[in-house]
């Protein structure tokens, strides 16, 4: 299987990327004419999603290494928790993080091409796109609900009378009319000041509520670039968003899609690697049903388990602790990570415990943590003086990334039909007025109308989300405790849906500093961090994880499959020496870095 790709745009990225290529020419080759007989030695910082992806893709690449992972907490899985609780009659499954994965994009196909690996195909359990759940959005405005166009046939209904809607259409004409010349506000704009500039302020309220499901993050703040990384090379290459709309349509209709080069370069790394490993699938156990069951999965809307999204994560511990090459160490919080200047061997020397007092010599270091902490480890040599300027720079970028605390309370009531209507959820955004809203809820999500099969007693099951960004400046002592959470989301049940019964389980779990904030110069630091790592750990130190390229389950897989992917060109020091930040070929002075790929090779079917 092969990819045609838009030469010319190639072209553009290749002579982007020379200029970081070369000065790292001379270090490559010392690398690779180093003494090969003692092997690497990994540490994969974080047993979450992305450091268990990360260990799991070196593991199946058969890397020359040994790995260890560093896990401050005591179990793995990160933010991934999925729990099963009684109820009268059976036991229901609460979701305490996200629930369900997606199998669009590059993020899609990586996951659905490592639940492969593990063998977890007959574990998936799927949403067809014509469900109730896929097609019905709500979006909480003023005092009710109202439904969001799931086709372009009930787009006309909506544009006409939904006060929400009023702005698209002039919004529409006021991009396609007016082509792009500079930025709003410099090159970096929020996603508010880019929606009102390009297409009308009424927008921002709509598009809010969308940001509030994914990032629980304020409009005013997330980056447009960032945030809407296709959109912005739309606006920046094609004069504007909708001029972009339709040049990608045109593209399509030459059976022609236009994506991060990126995501086009990862594809086809799936490709060659799920072609390599064709001869061990065909020897397979049940291939056909397998087989039969990515394909479903890759049809879906959204996707989980039977035993909830913890599965994969469970699955992935399960094959590194079977192997002798892994190691993991849970309960284990490192305190510094130092350059190794002993015995000249350039590699990262990293201390556990409370005070340091144990330390360890790794060849490579995966960081998959909050950037915030990485920052807080990093010091510039082994005796820790005075810290060098790329030492510097490196740490005030990892530390100005910010995050939100996402209060997720679960609820069960034994009532069937308490909901009006059946579908996804809604989402609720900034201008709901604040008597409708003093909780301050995000969105409601439907589990029960979701995904079948994971309860065993019927019911209704919802999940309120609370905070985020509102709850940005709020002293710790006023946060929410669990019992508030409860309250708070009863009352809100209670005020937009009419739900007073009395739930028969419930569980709040604050979520503190869950989601990463991508702010108004993520793009521009993360390119400057890129640069700052390449000049100080050479390769050594690889960064994956929410922090970065995207806050998503599937991002982070992705994360942490492309970091083995550094590694692995890194260890074979043929390929360009990886950081792991594979998005910064879209900041905001880089934007021709999209590509025109042949359709045909996208419509993966997992032959
Ligand atoms: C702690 C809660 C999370 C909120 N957003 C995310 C998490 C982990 C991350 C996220 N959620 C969604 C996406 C889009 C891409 C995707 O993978 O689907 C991302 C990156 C969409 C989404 N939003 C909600 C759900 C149930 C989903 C599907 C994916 C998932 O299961 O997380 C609802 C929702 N999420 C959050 C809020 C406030 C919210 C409101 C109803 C925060």
């Amino acid at each position: 299987m092969s990819f045609h790709v838009d030469c010319a745009r190639i072209r553009l990225l290749t002579r982007n990327f020379g200029g970081l290529q070369r000065p790292w020419a001379q270090r490559r080759r010392d690398f690779a004419t180093a003494p090969q007989k003692e092997k690497h030695h990994v540490a994969i910082l974080g047993g979450g999603i992305t450091g268990l992806s990360a260990a799991t893709d070196i593991l199946s690449k058969g890397e020359p290494c040994r790995i260890t992972i560093l896990e401050s907490q005591a179990r793995l899985g990160g933010w991934i928790t999925s729990e099963f609780v009684d109820v009268p009659g059976g036991k229901v499954l609460f979701e305490k993080g996200c629930r369900t994965l997606r199998p669009a994009g590059a993020s899609g196909l990586v996951t659905l091409a490592m639940i492969h690996y593990l063998g977890l195909e007959e574990e998936l359990l799927t949403c067809s796109r014509d469900s109730a759940a896929a097609t019905n959005r709500y979006v909480y405005y003023p005092d009710r609900l109202i439904r969001v166009p799931s086709s372009l046939a009930e787009l006309p209904k909506f544009l006409l009378w939904e006060p929400l809607a009023k702005g698209i259409i002039p919004g529409i004409l006021n991009d396609a009319l007016n082509p792009y010349k500079s930025a709003v506000k410099g090159s970096d704009a929020s996603v508010a000041d880019v929606i009102s500039d390009r297409l009308h302020p009424n927008l921002v309220n709509l598009v809010s509520a969308v940001l509030h499901g994914i990032y629980a993050g304020n409009v005013q703040t997330l980056g447009f670039n960032a945030i809407f990384p296709q959109l912005d090379y739309y606006m920046k290459q094609h004069g504007g968003i909708v001029r972009g709309m339709l040049y990608s349509m045109r593209r399509a209709w030459y059976d022609e899609a236009v994506l991060p080069l990126h995501d086009v370069l990862t594809m086809q790394q799936i490709t060659r690697d799920w072609e390599a490993r064709r001869d061990q699938r065909i020897k397979g156990h049940r291939m056909e049903e397998r087989t039969a069951a990515l394909q479903a999965a890759k049809r879906s809307s959204i996707y989980s388990f039977k035993k909830g999204i913890q599965q994969l994560p469970d699955k992935m511990e399960e094959v590194l602790r079977r192997d002798p090459q892994v190691s993991i160490e849970t309960g284990c919080s490192v305190s510094s990570i130092h350059v190794d200047g002993t015995h000249g061997c350039g590699g990262l020397l990293v201390k556990t415990g409370a005070n340091g007092e144990t330390e360890r010599r790794f060849t490579h270091v995966i960081s998959t943590i909050p950037s915030t902490n990485l920052g807080e480890l990093l010091c510039s040599n082994h005796i820790d003086i005075d810290m060098d300027e790329a030492s510097r720079e490196i740490k005030k970028i990892l530390q100005l990334n910010r995050t939100v605390n996402v209060m997720v309370v679960n609820l069960w009531f034994a009532e069937l039909h308490l909901l009006s209507v059946k579908g996804f959820g809604y989402l609720i955004p900034k201008d709901t007025p604040a008597g409708q809203n003093p909780e301050c809820g995000l969105g409601v999500i439907f589990d029960s109308d979701a995904l079948q099969g994971q309860d065993t007693m019927q019911g209704t099951k919802l999940t309120v989300m609370l905070g985020g960004y509102y709850w940005d400046k709020w002293p710790e002592k006023h946060l929410p405790s669990a019992l508030d959470g409860i309250s708070k989301a009863r009352s809100l049940l209670a005020r937009h849906l009419g739900i007073t019964a009395e739930p028969m389980a419930t569980c709040a779990t604050m979520r503190r500093n869950c989601i990463p904030q991508y702010g108004t110069h993520h793009l521009s630091r993360m390119r400057t961090l890129r640069h700052a790592l390449q000049d100080k750990y050479t390769g050594r130190l690889i960064l994956a994880g929410s922090s970065y390229d995207g806050v998503g389950v599937s991002d982070c897989i992705r994360s942490g499959v492309y970091a083995s992917h550094s590694l692995h060109s890194i260890f074979k020091a043929g390929g360009e020496l990886g950081v792991g930040l594979y998005k910064s070929h879209t900041d905001p002075d880089d934007p021709g870095t999209f590509v025109s790929v042949s359709q045909k090779h996208l419509r993966w079917n997992f032959p």
